[in-house]
């Protein structure tokens, strides 16, 4: 049988699973199994040579009842509408695991920003908030950065929302810059979040992170800030990729040099004549695997290949359901993207928590309350997975949709 790629049907199983192990019955199914709203926009936007082209993008809800949905928006040229809503739903169960006063939701946009000039890329992300501008908002669905999406996009987009409501509005998105509402803390968060699920992990399996042989696949916001916490641990990170190919080196790569050298998008292997491919780096000998750029990376394909003894899922959906088996027959840890990359999410609600009550905290204030939060959900999600003998990404798929079960049931809904 061909395996599922499909990241929306593919999900739909494991919620299903999830739900039938909570007790909770079909018509929680029904509700849960795709976005309460999905709206698809078409935005004009003039280019730097006078042309207009016409893009295309997304926003997904998933579901609302704990609170206002949350989730990043991707500027990719692969987003297509059934991975955004995948990457809505995963929200959800995300900020279920961390226990955020959310639900889910997730956007994206069609594009390369990495052939566009910044006047270009200004005008699309201004032209996606005033196509997407009824459904969101501060107490509504709050966006975030996300892949080929940073801070700068985050502030045009926070102007244009403020421009059109008639008042700032911090708090309408996260990920901002420091000097307009943004967190101390949230560039690094989702690496930040990925390595305390690693120290976790690495305590699971009795060894320590000094020494340990690291591969991270993708080297921007939760790569690169990943190999540099990794490797000030003590870890000998010895392979990281791009887009565009892999570096390794058994006795551990130049991490300084190579986040010195990266640029905006997270490319740096292209200052290299000696790389490997991304199918190669991932099959690397290594103690730790963490997938960190894109979708459907390990499959049965080279699953049953991977020497890694854990992988973490810095990545959304980086592991297919199939190989998800494998990895965890082979006595893998796997540590899923719900938990492993919910550091990010975790203090963009720290963000809108600041933007709200307009007081600030401190960097090392908000890493406090990261790990805090975190090492309660790896423990809580590792708990299930033993107490419940089921793997890891079923265990928190568990914990991370009771919340938005729960909260459905609390309002009628089901
Ligand atoms: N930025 C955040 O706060 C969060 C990000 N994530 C996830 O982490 C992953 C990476 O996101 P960011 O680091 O924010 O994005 P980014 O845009 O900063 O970096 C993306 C990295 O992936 C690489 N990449 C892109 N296409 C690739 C391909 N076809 N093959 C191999 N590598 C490729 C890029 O070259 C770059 O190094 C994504 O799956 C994202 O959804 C998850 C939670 C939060
Ligand atoms: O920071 C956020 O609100 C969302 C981050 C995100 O999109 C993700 O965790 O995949």
């Amino acid at each position: 049988m061909m395996e599922n790629l499909n990241l929306f049907t593919s999900t739909q199983d494991v919620i299903k699973e999830a739900l039938t192990k909570l007790g909770f019955n079909e018509e929680m199914y029904e509700l849960l199994k795709e976005p309460l709203r999905m709206l698809t926009v078409r935005m004009p936007i003039r280019m730097d040579d006078g042309t207009v082209k016409v893009f295309t993008g997304y926003r997904a809800q998933h579901n609302d009842a704990v609170g206002p949905t949350k989730g990043g928006v991707r500027f990719h040229p692969e987003v297509d509408e059934d991975e955004v809503r995948a990457l809505s739903m995963w929200m959800t169960i995300k900020c279920g695991i961390v226990g955020l006063p959310y639900g889910g939701g997730k956007g994206g946009i069609i594009c390369d920003p990495r052939t566009m000039s910044m006047g270009e890329i200004e005008r699309l992300s201004r032209g996606y908030v005033r196509a997407i501008s009824q459904i969101v908002g501060p107490t509504k669905d709050i966006p975030a950065p996300d892949v080929y999406t940073n801070s700068q996009i985050m502030a045009w987009m926070m102007d244009e929302y403020s421009r059109l409501r008639e008042n700032d509005s911090p708090g309408f998105i996260t990920g901002k810059p420091i000097v307009l509402g943004g967190s101390e803390g949230r560039e690094k968060a989702t690496a930040q979040g990925v390595t305390i699920c690693i120290e976790e992990a690495a305590k699971k399996k009795g060894f320590s992170l000094k020494g340990a042989r690291i591969v991270i696949q993708g080297f921007g916001n939760a790569g690169s800030f990943l190999a540099k916490f990794l490797h000030e641990e003590g870890a000998k990170v010895i392979g990281i990729s791009d887009a565009y190919g892999a570096l390794h080196d058994p006795d551990g790569l130049d991490i300084d040099y190579l986040l010195d050298r990266r640029d905006s998008f997270g490319t740096v292997t292209t200052l290299f004549e000696n790389t490997i491919t991304n199918k190669e780096l991932l099959e690397l000998d290594c103690d730790i695997l963490v997938p960190a750029a894109i979708s459907n990376q390990i499959t049965s394909e080279n699953a049953g290949n991977i020497k890694a003894s854990i992988v973490v899922e810095a990545a959304n959906g980086p592991t297919t359901t199939e190989a998800t088996k494998i990895l965890t027959e082979r006595g893998i840890l796997l540590v899923p993207d719900v938990l492993a990359s919910s550091g990010g999410v975790t203090v963009s609600y720290f963000e809108w928590v600041q933007n709200n009550q307009g007081y600030y905290w401190s960097e090392d204030e908000v890493n406090d309350k990261l790990r805090d939060k975190l090492v309660d959900a790896f423990n809580n999600v590792y708990h299930t997975s033993e107490t419940r003998k089921v793997d890891m990404r079923l265990a928190a798929y568990m914990v991370g949709l009771r919340y938005a079960a729960e909260a459905s049931k609390f309002r009628g809904w089901v």
